[in-house]
């Protein structure tokens, strides 16, 4: 499970540990150095002789750069630096003694034109808002000539790529794109959440001795496949198909028949003891004759999938799935509401247990309605946010779908799901998560209605759903491939299986 800390406790959790003596900045400086190393000699380059180009800003992320290009420079790299302003003084004086040259503004162009190896030092935690002059002027100058370098450089961020907002992803004005991202410590939930994600590359954390000093509930939470074994229902002899949990899918319609039939493929995928199906005639006949163990007549359940495919211009569909919504609620019965069905929130509040999974156009919709309007790029531009604000407002767990998925009731910690290649986002694939969802929650069902309202446990499972429809994604498209929500499905059984047998991550 990956945790991620918001910069205030970082910094209180390093506050015990310098007044100790204990040598952060020193040990930053050397995991940084060692990660540039190890990267240049990946790419089949010597590391001496090789140029590096430290981006330096005044504050402590500028000092870890500073102490990194020492150490590079003694290991004969020729190593330059651009400063902001004025620099750490101890980093600049160590840098200096071990040969670092520092340029002026005015050869950065040429220099960046050179060196394999960028270091973004320029902010780190300590900044607030949009990236501004010169850093900002030095980012703009860096873009364009990586752009028009035959070979990219590689660029390897300090903390975090200076320009991203380490709390919550947000990118407000220019970022520098980093292929790595060396984090100090512990994860900053920017590095895990879009837009910021993006800018990071692949996440290094270096351990310093942090953790006993965090608060115990972090920022932010990712789910990694040791994870599942906690989630997921393994039977044993007392199991029964019963026992392992019924779900109930109301999906599909005469417009939509194809839903039916991937949600109804997930909830089976998933690991539920049963799948009743509730939908048109049409659909049910397709549904049977692909699925024969899917069952129509009605009977207990311990979760709903409701509205995926469901044509809700039909007032006669609308007001099932509504019915449906409200005897499940009433009962204690988790509810996995998707697409359309989504806007029955606009005028109810509902408990946790109740999950609603739109993607950035469903959930502006529901903020129209709930008199808090986000366009489509305002919640593509902080997601998180717009995933809490509706669950606030409705008191919902929103699962948000996109690159990244991120999960939340109103008070419980946020949790993120990211690492699937773009051949996910294909039509359907939101039914197969909502189905799968389905199945997590029915697998849990008589529990969460114990515990009333959920106590954060539907976000958690959420994030399991995501995690693994995004696993059974990239079985799917392998090295990469284009795919269909259908094998996103049918992969779901051998995701579960692989992350039930994992012991790393
Ligand atoms: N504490 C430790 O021992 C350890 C800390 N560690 C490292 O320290 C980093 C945190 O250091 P920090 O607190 O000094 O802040 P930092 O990220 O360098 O930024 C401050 C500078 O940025 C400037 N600035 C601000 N906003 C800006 C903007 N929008 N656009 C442009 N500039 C802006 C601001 O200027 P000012 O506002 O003062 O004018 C000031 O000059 C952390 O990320 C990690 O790398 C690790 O080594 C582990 C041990
Ligand atoms: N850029 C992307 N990279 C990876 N996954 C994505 C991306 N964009 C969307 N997704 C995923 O693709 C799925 C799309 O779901 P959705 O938009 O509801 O499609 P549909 O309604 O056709 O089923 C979601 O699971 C979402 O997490
Ligand atoms: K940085």
């Amino acid at each position: 499970m990956l945790r991620a800390y918001r910069s205030d406790d970082v910094r209180q959790a390093e506050a015990p540990l310098l007044e100790r003596g204990v040598p952060l900045m020193d040990r930053a400086a050397a995991a940084l150095a060692t990660e540039v190393i190890r990267r240049v000699r990946a790419l089949g380059n010597r590391v001496p002789g090789t140029e590096v180009l430290g981006l330096v800003g005044s504050g402590n992320n500028g000092g870890d750069v500073l102490f990194a290009l020492a150490r590079l420079a003694r290991r004969g790299v020729s190593a330059s630096a651009i400063l902001t302003g004025t620099p750490h003084a101890a980093g600049y004086a160590a840098a200096s003694r071990a040969g670092v040259r520092f340029a002026d503004a005015g050869t950065l162009r040429s220099l960046a034109e050179s060196a394999e190896v960028w270091i973004d030092g320029l902010v780190g935690i300590g900044a607030r808002g949009p990236l501004r002059e010169p850093a900002l002027e030095i980012v703009r100058e860096l873009e364009e000539v990586r752009v028009g370098r035959p070979v990219e450089p590689l660029v390897i961020a300090a903390d975090l790529p200076s320009g991203i907002g380490a709390d919550d992803g947000t990118v407000p004005g220019l970022a520098l794109r980093a292929n790595v991202t060396v984090t100090m410590g512990i994860a900053k939930p920017g590095l895990v959440l879009d837009p910021g994600r993006r800018y990071a590359g692949e996440i290094v954390q270096v351990p310093l001795g942090l953790e006993e000093f965090l608060p115990s509930e972090p920022a932010l939470l990712s789910v990694g496949a040791r994870d599942i074994a906690d989630m997921w229902d393994v039977p044993g002899p007392d199991s029964h198909k019963y026992s392992r949990g019924v779900v109930g899918v109301m999906t599909g319609s005469l417009r939509y028949p194809g839903a039916a039939l991937l949600s109804t493929s997930a909830a089976l995928a998933g690991g539920a003891g049963m799948v009743r199906y509730a939908g048109p005639r049409e659909t049910s006949r397709l549904v049977v004759s692909q699925h024969p163990e899917i069952v129509t007549d009605m009977g207990r359940v311990q979760a709903w999938v409701l509205g995926s495919g469901v044509n809700m211009d039909d007032p006669e569909a609308a007001s099932e799935v509504a019915r449906r919504l409200q005897e499940s609620i009433t009962a204690g019965i988790p509810v996995v509401l998707d697409a359309g069905a989504i806007t029955l929130l606009g005028s109810i509040d509902v408990p946790s247990t109740v999950v609603i999974t739109p993607h950035a156009g469903e959930l502006a919709e529901l903020l129209a309605a709930r008199g808090e309007p986000l366009s489509r790029e305002e919640i593509a531009a902080a997601p998180s946010r717009a995933a809490r604000l509706a669950a606030t407002l409705t008191g919902a767990t929103v699962l948000l779908k996109g690159s990244v998925d991120v999960a939340c009731a109103p008070d419980d910690p946020l949790w993120a799901q990211g690492g699937a290649a773009g051949w996910r986002a294909t039509a359907g694939a939101g039914d197969v998560l909502a189905g799968l969802l389905g199945s997590i929650l029915a697998q849990w069902g008589d529990e969460l209605a114990d515990l009333g309202k959920g106590h954060g446990i539907p976000a958690r499972l959420a994030a399991a759903a995501s995690y693994i429809h995004g696993r059974a994604a990239a079985i799917a498209y392998g090295t990469g491939r284009p795919i269909v929500a259908s094998e996103i499905a049918g992969a779901i059984p051998q995701a579960i299986g692989e992350a039930l047998a994992s012991t790393g991550e």
